[in-house]
């Protein structure tokens, strides 16, 4: 069959792979005269571009020192109009994921400070992969940037948590050990980004060929922990339909924001924990390492579930739950929704008011009158009090500083310096709880 399209079509990238030495009016020899970089440094892999799309995979085999490797689906990384390619022209825009990853590879590798994991996943949450993985790693390429695992194995009995079956929810994390509220216990990377704006621009059959070959292009070890991972469609009639690849970034993906557009981005770590409408723990993405740490949210105890929200705090149930049954196919089975309805009652209540006393305030400071900040003040501690009670945020120092501000527009200086440093008391000793 005929070889697969590369970036540029036929001809190589030239040069370091950065957006400003971009320059397609130069044909760049194929062939690196040795000891040049290959054409698509700084990644491993030749990347793979779908035919007649704008859609490319990148790849890099040791990102942030995992040994899962990274793929990042996204458009080419400057605007292109060639008769091979289809434009759209809210994408002619030369930032994007792959040049970030591409940025921070170039600097880390120059700087020599291309980091480790700091925290090393359990092997079992590779699980046994089954054969059937096998449809996904049928790929287009026969480029692979497979690299065995040459760290040594993670010591899983560091961990504070193991990967348990549970009821009706697959498998999620429990605790081990204690783990005080604020304690970040698991650092993760991606191991698939793609476009979110994926489906639109490609065909059905094109999609589910990159995500395939996107997961195809990771180390051994990279595709059997992410086609481990929990599938939405359990029933063999319809596994049969969707291929793994495509059911198991459905499942597990979160949408982040890179370069101020939008990834589905695959965790396979932090897919691992199953949502509560009262999580025990919450994640932070940061968009320049692309890192997500998980911290605890409270204190949580041997023996406790690690949950995250996957919706929003301030949504009433039934939203809620309408909102995970469509958006990510299940019916929440958390706590807080099995609960007895007087209680799941009382915290709709308290969610409803907390949105209802947020806007308020909101519309009190917008007018800018000096006479409206002392009901400003007395609605937002009572928004305070119910966030406290229905344990919504894992530390409030951020809200009492907003009430130090609030009490120095009401012309109470003293109460505003009151409430400021107890905000950023509060804040301290959340931090030092995460730094451990
Ligand atoms: C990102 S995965 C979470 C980990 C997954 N349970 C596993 O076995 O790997 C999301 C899937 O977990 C299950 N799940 C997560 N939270 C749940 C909840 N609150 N109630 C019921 N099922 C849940 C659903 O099947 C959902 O599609």
């Amino acid at each position: 069959s005929a070889p697969p399209k590369y970036l540029f079509g036929t001809t190589c990238l030239p040069g370091p792979l950065q957006p400003s030495s971009f320059n397609l009016t130069t044909t760049p020899s194929c062939a690196p005269s040795s000891g040049d970089p290959p054409p698509w440094h700084p990644f491993t892999a030749r990347p793979y571009c779908l035919p007649k799309t704008d859609y490319c995979i990148f790849t890099h085999a040791g990102f942030h020192g995992s040994d899962r490797g990274l793929s990042v689906i996204d458009v080419r990384p400057y605007a292109i109009t060639t008769e091979d390619t289809v434009v759209d022209n809210d994408d002619e825009v030369s930032r994007t994921a792959v040049t970030a990853v591409a940025d921070m590879l170039v600097s880390a590798s120059l700087s020599g400070a291309l980091e480790p994991l700091p925290d090393l996943f359990s092997p079992e949450a590779a699980s046994s992969s089954s054969s059937s993985s096998s449809s996904a790693t049928t790929t287009t390429t026969a480029e692979k940037t497979t690299r065995e695992p040459t760290s040594e194995e993670p010591d899983s009995k560091n961990l504070p948590y193991e990967l348990r079956d549970l009821p009706n929810k697959g498998k999620g994390l429990i605790a081990t050990r204690p783990i005080p509220r604020g304690r970040i216990f698991m650092i993760d990377y991606p191991a698939v980004l793609a476009d979110t704006k994926l489906p639109r621009h490609v065909k059905q059959a094109q999609g589910r060929e990159l995500m395939a070959e996107a997961i195809g292009r990771l180390s051994t070890r990279g595709r059997e922990e992410v086609l481990g991972l929990a599938r939405q469609n359990e029933d063999e009639e319809r596994k049969k339909r969707v291929p793994v690849s495509e059911d198991v970034m459905k499942t597990n993906s979160f949408v982040v924001e890179v370069q101020g557009r939008e990834y589905m981005a695959l965790f396979p770590k932090i897919a691992r924990m199953n949502h509560a409408c009262k999580p025990s723990a919450v994640t932070r993405f940061n968009s320049t390492t692309l890192s997500n740490t998980a911290m605890a949210f409270r204190d949580i105890l041997p023996g406790e579930e690690i949950t995250i929200s996957y919706s929003t705090f301030g949504l009433p149930s039934t939203i809620r739950q309408q909102n995970l049954l469509s958006g990510w196919g299940f019916t929440c089975t958390c706590d807080l929704c099995t609960s007895p309805p007087a209680d799941l009652a009382a915290s709709d209540k308290r969610r409803e008011k907390v949105s209802r006393l947020g806007q308020e305030v909101i519309e009190l400071v917008s007018r800018g009158r000096k006479e409206d900040m002392q009901q400003a003040v007395a609605l937002y501690s009572e928004a305070v009090e119910a966030v406290d009670e229905e344990g919504l945020v894992p530390h409030l120092g951020g809200h009492y500083e907003v009430l130090g501000r609030l009490w120095g527009a009401a012309g109470e200086v003293e109460k505003g310096r009151e409430w400021a440093q107890r905000g950023r008391e509060e804040t301290e000793m959340f931090e030092r709880a995460a730094m451990g």
